[in-house]
């Protein structure tokens, strides 16, 4: 299996605080892979640095083998194939379910003006798909702004997808959802992942253990170890970082 992503000795800095110290990350195409830790542990900064967000002080981010992520910009690195979905959802509330896929085909998406646009019988095809493989094909013609928070998330993976991205990274979606709403996030990464790669930070143990096949667990910028939830799970300095807080819910 080839490698979809890599980082090679990538070192973040705020103001003198290394958030990431000298990391390694390595994911194979067509992977799943969970990456958890304590707070503070650096897994949204490396999302960051993944999709362009915050620049690391050195090292290299490789997508595909051969494309240097790291000295690209945000816009470069989502046309490479990077899709990023950020904690809070972020979607057009006043426009329809529909119309918020439709603005974000692959196509020219910097004009309101391409929702006037006449699509192709496919493009509306590619919508429907994409419609039912988010579960919102009944809420097609609804406001955004009407979904609930699970609904809004479940879009936004879905103007997403239709970017049709190779690798995408998603920063904790399963928060404040509810257990049905968790349930179909995790089978809906897993259909995702029929065709794509993705890159899924999370703190819910449960979903974690339910739908990873593999883990990176981080910690203080770097990380701790790798492997099955099971392996993860016997790693004594696991048990270590999260004391506390969190001891339970990983052990
Ligand atoms: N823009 C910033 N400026 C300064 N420090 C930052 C900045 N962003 C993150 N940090 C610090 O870097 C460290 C790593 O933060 P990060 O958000 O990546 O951790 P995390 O593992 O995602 O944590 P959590 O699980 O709480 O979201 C933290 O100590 C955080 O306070």
């Amino acid at each position: 299996m080839s490698t979809i992503l890599c980082t090679r000795n990538i070192t973040v800095n705020f103001g003198g605080f290394k958030a990431i110290r000298n990391l390694n990350f390595e994911m194979k195409k067509g992977e799943v892979r969970f990456l958890i830790g304590p707070n503070g542990a650096g897994k949204t900064t490396l999302l960051d640095v993944i999709c362009g967000k915050v620049k690391p002080v050195q090292g290299e981010v490789i997508f595909k083998e051969n494309i240097e992520l790291s000295k690209k910009q945000e816009h470069q690195i989502a046309q490479c194939g990077v899709g990023r979905k950020f904690q809070a959802p972020a979607v057009f509330g006043n426009l329809t379910v529909f119309e918020n896929l439709e603005l974000s085909r692959k196509r020219d998406r910097s004009l309101f003006s391409s929702l006037r646009a006449r699509m192709t019988r496919e493009e509306r095809e590619a919508i429907q798909k994409q419609l039912t493989m988010i579960n919102l094909q009944d809420k097609a013609n609804d406001k955004a702004s009407s979904l609930s928070h699970g609904q809004k998330q479940w879009l936004e993976i879905g103007m997403l997808l239709m970017q049709e991205p190779e690798l995408l990274l998603l920063d904790e979606p399963v928060a404040g959802m509810t257990k049905s709403e968790t349930e179909k996030t995790g089978e809906l990464i897993q259909e995702i992942a029929q065709a794509r790669s993705v890159l899924v930070v999370d703190h819910d143990m449960d979903f974690v253990r339910k739908f990873s096949d593999k883990v990176t667990v981080m910690h203080e910028g770097q990380i701790l170890c790798e492997g099955s939830i099971a392996e993860v799970q016997e790693n004594p300095r696991v048990a270590e970082v999260y004391l506390g807080r969190r001891a339970e819910a990983v052990c």
